[in-house]
């Protein structure tokens, strides 16, 4: 029956059911079933109840923010870290926000659990980040899964069907294209595209006619609302963007693709979390990883399903990461040169520019 959600609407359903505070049931095909919060909009009271359901709560949350925490994680990529029957909201989101890590350092050792399966908290985490939430989330474990979700009216995810979908991506479409005559060039053209999984919108802007048989100047950006908007002179994005619509603008023709991956792709509210970290001498990289993130979360290869879509199958890439080069090739869009695009060094991002050259393997 075409009326009732597929797995695709069910996850998009569950995103917004996490950044709303909600909890989401999680089944799998052994028959366990968990609920689960996003621990960053637990509530106070929903705490309270989920101690009521019998089960053992943990939060669960990534290696990368493990680490940090120095607790164990015994199932690799994640953590279940055990939440003592008297915590309170604030030691449990804690757990998962690393702003306090300093000034109140979290008393360990903290207990992971060691037995059982993690699939679900796995889901659960995958869930999170894809809401742009910080990558944590309190699981526990329920009987009768299935009537728990339609008792309370709960969405419920299983495991099987979801698991594919959190790491491919989803198709995009072509939404609409118009006219956009712009300062570096009258002949502009901005073309939508929207994905099946009822995330981003992100835009190729066209610049001229560009010819579809040659390389075209390209540059995939990603979105920084502080560097592309307010003229933060903490990243090089703003002049980035400017220098390649303005190269376009001057040879007459290129696309520049605006991916909205702001942040590296963790959203404007966990970038934040990673200034105020920086505010506290950490380095891009590492604010990340504190944060239970990798150091970068984008997935390039939705630049090279957009120009394949425009008709484009090889490029002359704007850029200085070796890693959208690398996307490009192993996605089936030749890479023919990389076009140099050094602009924008100050004072205040020049640390940001050398970590990313020592850590990131960016070319400077
Ligand atoms: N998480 C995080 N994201 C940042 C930080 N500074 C800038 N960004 C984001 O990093 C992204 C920069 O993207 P790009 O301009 O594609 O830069 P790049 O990967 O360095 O590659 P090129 O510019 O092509 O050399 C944007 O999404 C910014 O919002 C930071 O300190 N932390
Ligand atoms: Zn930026």
């Amino acid at each position: 029956m075409s009326l009732v959600p597929n797995i695709t609407e069910l996850l998009a359903r569950a995103r917004a059911d996490l950044r709303m505070g909600v909890p989401v049931v999680l089944t799998d095909e052994l028959g366990f079933g968990a609920l689960a919060f996003a621990t960053e909009t637990l509530s106070p009271q929903r705490l309270a109840d989920l101690r009521t359901l019998g089960g053992e709560p943990v939060v669960a949350i990534t290696m990368r923010r493990a680490e940090t925490l120095k607790a164990r994680a015994y199932d690799g990529d994640l953590a279940r870290v055990m939440i003592p029957a008297d915590a309170e909201l604030s030691w449990v989101q804690a757990v998962a926000d690393p702003s306090d890590d300093l000034n109140a350092p979290m008393k360990g050792p903290l207990m992971t659990q060691r037995q059982g399966s993690a699939n679900l908290h796995r889901i659960a985490i995958a869930l999170a980040k894809s809401a742009q939430l910080l990558p944590a989330t309190v699981v526990v474990p329920i009987n009768e899964s299935h009537e728990f979700a339609a008792t309370h009216g709960l969405t419920r995810i299983d495991h099987a069907r979801a698991a594919p979908h959190l790491t491919d991506r989803s198709a995009l479409h072509p939404v609409v294209a118009a006219r956009l005559p712009m300062e570096v060039s009258e002949a502009g053209r901005l073309h939508v595209f929207r994905p099946e999984d009822g995330g981003e919108e992100h835009y190729a802007i066209e610049i001229g006619r560009p010819d579809r048989d040659e390389p075209v100047l390209a540059r995939l950006h990603s979105a920084c609302f502080t560097g592309d908007l307010m003229g933060s002179l903490k990243c090089d994005c703003g002049p980035q963007l400017r220098g390649a619509l303005t190269q376009m603008g001057a040879e007459g023709a290129g696309v520049l693709l605006y991916l909205n991956q702001e942040g590296r792709g963790i959203g404007l509210a966990n970038k934040m979390r990673a200034y105020f970290l920086q505010d506290q001498g950490f380095d891009t990289v590492e604010a990340n990883h504190r944060l239970g993130f990798e150091d970068d979360e984008r997935d390039f290869r939705l630049g090279s399903d957009i120009l394949k879509s425009l008709g484009f199958s090889s490029v002359r890439l704007l850029t200085n990461n070796p890693a959208k080069i690398a996307m490009m090739e192993r996605t089936g869009i030749a890479v023919t040169e990389r076009v140099p695009l050094k602009v924008g060094e100050t004072d205040f991002n020049r640390s940001y520019l050398a970590t990313k050259a020592a850590k990131s393997g960016h070319l400077l």
